[in-house]
């Protein structure tokens, strides 16, 4: 199964979701930074499932373990390998899936690709438990890249119908969104976030789940990143945030609602201040022709309800080659985004490495 993304920070992540572990192993990393490891525990907290209600409850402690790469905590140059050990694991509640297949989720199309051995217990390694690894993986670029004076947030722009405040294309609040990351729901609106748990809260009554819009931004970003047509930012970028499971869409800067705009509406005009090169606006999200123009990279990514829903709905059985109603048993998030934004953070980090390293000697 293809699970590596990364031209010179190469990423490579292993396991399944009811196996005995999930891991990485990271290969290309610059040598002899050290890391925080509580800054890197706290970040992975954030995506851990089981700390609320309105999560799945599966509860994780999601520690990861070393096993070469990092020396006291400084990064040693060869391929960091770290383990996440799978500990709350209810096989049984996926035995009926086997032979009837979860609409919208990847049960059905393992078993095309990959044959009827396929684990898909818990979603195998198709489950979103897959990004823990990346968010190891991620909250150790988040701060190799803080050192570079970049810095990579996200917020639960959508979720649902119920929307956060706007935050600015130019000069995102980074402090803001680092803040609103560590609240229940990853919102900056206090009233939306109480909005958007009742829903939630709605939902689990319900048997049912919602969508959501994760938003973007990293700052700090010099021009000149990048490579035109079929290397650039959007391109690996987009290649690497569809490699977490559920998400449907990427959209850069403006993204589609620039389709309806006038070019005099929609250019980024630029502005020479004090010996620096800027845009008044930034529709763009900070990228043209593949490359980084100095403005912060805004891009937002759209993830898809639930699949695992615990209402009755059509399916069939392999077995008895016969149409049948499933009822999905088990522990599952009423909204992927929810979990998903550190995720989005860690994956855009990570890219964002990707490319400064392909740029800075120093950073090798
Ligand atoms: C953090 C996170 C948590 C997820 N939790 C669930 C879940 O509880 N139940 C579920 O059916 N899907 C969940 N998903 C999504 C599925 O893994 C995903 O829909 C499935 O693998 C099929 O892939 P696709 O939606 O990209 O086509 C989660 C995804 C992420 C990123
Ligand atoms: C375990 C995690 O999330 C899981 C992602 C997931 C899926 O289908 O993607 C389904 C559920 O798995 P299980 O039935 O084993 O509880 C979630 O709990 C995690 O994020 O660490």
């Amino acid at each position: 199964m293809s699970s590596d993304f990364g031209t010179h920070i190469h990423i490579s992540t292993f396991g399944t979701s009811h196996g005995t572990a999930i891991g990485a192993v990271v290969d290309g990393l610059p040598c002899g930074h050290t890391i925080d490891l509580e800054e890197l525990r706290r970040f992975m907290k954030r995506r851990a499932p089981g700390q609320s209600l309105i999560t799945t409850q599966r509860k994780e402690a999601d520690e990861p373990v070393f096993l070469s790469g990092i020396v006291d905590g400084m990064l040693s140059g060869s391929p960091l390998a770290f383990y996440i050990a799978n500990t709350n694991q209810r096989s049984a509640d996926y035995n009926n899936l086997r032979d009837v297949p979860r609409p919208s989720h990847a049960d059905y199309t393992a078993r095309m690709r990959y044959g009827d051995s396929v684990d898909m217990r818990g979603g195998g390694h198709f489950s979103g438990r897959l990004t823990a690894p990346l968010c190891c993986a991620g909250g150790i670029a988040l701060q190799l890249l803080a050192k570079e004076g970049i810095r990579v947030g996200a917020h639960l722009r959508r979720l649902g119908t119920v929307s956060d405040d706007e935050v600015s294309y130019t000069a995102p609040d980074m402090d803001a969104l680092h803040k609103a990351g560590f609240e229940t729901v990853a919102m900056l609106s206090p009233t939306a976030r109480l909005n958007a748990i009742n829903v939630l809260d709605r939902l689990r009554n319900d048997s049912d789940s919602t969508g959501g819009i994760i938003e973007v931004f990293a700052t700090g970003i010099p021009a000149g990143l990048g490579n035109p047509n079929f290397d650039g930012i959007e391109n690996r970028m987009s290649r690497a945030i569809f490699g977490i499971p559920g998400v449907k869409g990427v959209a850069f800067g403006t993204g589609f609602d620039a389709c309806d705009h006038l070019g005099s509406e929609e250019n980024d005009p630029f502005v020479w201040e004090d010996g620096i090169v800027k845009t008044i606006t930034n529709h763009c999200g900070g990228i043209q022709g593949g490359i980084t123009n100095g403005m912060p990279i805004v891009l937002r990514v759209g993830m898809k309800p639930t699949a695992s829903i615990s209402k009755p709905q059509p399916s069939f059985s392999f077995e008895k080659q016969e149409n049948t109603s499933l009822l999905i048993k088990g522990r599952h998030d009423p909204c992927i985004a929810v979990r998903a934004v550190p995720v989005v953070e860690a994956v855009v980090a990570l890219v964002m490495l990707d490319f400064l390293v392909e740029i800075k000697k120093e950073l090798r």
